[in-house]
């Protein structure tokens, strides 16, 4: 199968619901709320959830969905539900003929709360199944730094399309990155990317426009000859990858340059198309199970550009287990041809700690 349906519905929902997410970055009222995990949500994850899903069920009305957000806070607030629908309502693709290809909008505050909780599906290895992510890098989002606009599909529990919508990274597949790239960056000239990938077709990049798609460029990872030559990548944040044991590892091979730090999955996105190289996330906690929404569509995204994607043992990450990655842990993206030189120091830092 081609899937260059699914591809096309894929890019024009993350690229309607990025609208959505830029006209909050730059609000002062993004209304962070704790969820039970003491994790924030804003008013954009709730809108830009609702954007896709509703897109999604116009084009796919009998696939399952599995996101990371539900309407109960919208449900319980109504002040917080007139705030996200007022957005919702307003946000849509400047192209008339991209925008009627994702249904146009969603009709009212109720429909839009029903449509956010179809995101409900326990996932698994049967059928079609979208996992959404409607902004990874929350923490990024609210602190000006990178988030993403995530979504991929799954068959059978295997990924076959995934896009990867990134508002503050630039446009050029060449630029330098550094920790502070595109910091605070929205809507400034040069910035924002759409990431795609369809099984066997090869990744792709091309800008984030407001209306219909703009053309898309082939990516590809870097070739790393000197692996202590190599750029890595790491989460901002301390609670969500350990920075200590990546910096070991980072040590063992030699590599003295510091980690790039940049939340979401920009950093799949990043080594993709070569501004980096590696990606580890190892984790901070033992009982955590990292989300499905968190990693499908950058983990094709890498493996199509070159890349291979496995846990901290070497194993392919599984999306067939349920909203979780329940049989993964960790995560170690690079190249394929110096995959197994960072594996090898994953394996003999964790093994000595
Ligand atoms: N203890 C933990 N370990 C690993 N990931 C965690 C975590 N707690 C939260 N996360 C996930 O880390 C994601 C952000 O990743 P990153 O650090 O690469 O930006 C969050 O996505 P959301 O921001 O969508 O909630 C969340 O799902
Ligand atoms: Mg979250
Ligand atoms: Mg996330
Ligand atoms: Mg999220």
């Amino acid at each position: 199968m081609s899937y260059q349906q699914e591809l096309n519905i894929a890019l024009l929902a993350v690229q309607r619901a990025s609208l959505l997410t830029k006209r909050v970055f730059h609000s002062h009222t993004k209304g962070p709320l704790s969820k039970s995990d003491a994790s924030p949500v804003t008013i954009g994850d709730f809108g830009a959830q609702a954007l896709i899903i509703s897109a999604l069920q116009h084009a796919f009305a009998s696939d399952e969905i599995v996101a990371e957000e539900e309407a109960k806070d919208l449900r319980e607030n109504e002040g917080l539900r007139t705030t996200v629908w007022d957005l919702v309502k307003e946000v849509r693709l400047r192209d008339d003929a991209a925008e009627e290809q994702i249904g146009g909008g969603v009709k009212n505050a109720d429909i839009m709360m029903d449509i956010i909780d179809k995101g409900n599906s326990k996932g698994g290895a049967h059928g079609r199944i979208w996992a959404l992510d409607p902004i990874d890098g929350t923490k990024g989002f609210l602190r000006g730094g990178q988030y993403a606009v995530c979504l991929a599909l799954m068959v059978d529990g295997d990924v076959k399309v995934g896009v990867l919508g990134c508002p503050n990274l630039p446009v050029d597949d060449s630029a330098p990155l550094d920790s502070k790239v595109g910091e605070n960056a929205t809507d400034a000239e040069g910035m924002g990317v759409l990431f795609a990938a369809v099984q066997g077709q090869g990744a792709t990049s091309r800008p984030l426009t407001e209306g219909a798609l703009a053309q898309p460029k082939k990516i590809a990872m870097k070739s790393v000859s000197d692996i202590s030559a190599a750029t890595f990548c790491e989460s901002v944040e301390a609670g969500h990858s350990s920075h200590s044991d990546q910096s070991q590892i980072a040590q063992k091979l030699g590599i003295t340059k510091p980690s790039v730090r940049m939340d979401s999955q920009a950093k799949y996105g990043s080594i993709a198309r070569g501004a980096g190289d590696v990606y580890l996330r190892l984790p901070v906690r033992k009982d955590y199970q990292e989300k499905i929404w968190d990693h499908a569509a950058g983990d094709l995204i890498v493996r199509e550009a070159g890349g291979e994607v496995t846990d901290a043992e070497g194993n392919r990450l599984d999306f067939s287990k349920g909203r979780t990655l329940a049989a993964n842990k960790g995560v170690v993206a690079a190249p394929e041809a110096v995959h197994k030189e960072v594996l090898d120091a994953v394996k003999s830092v964790l093994r000595n700690k």
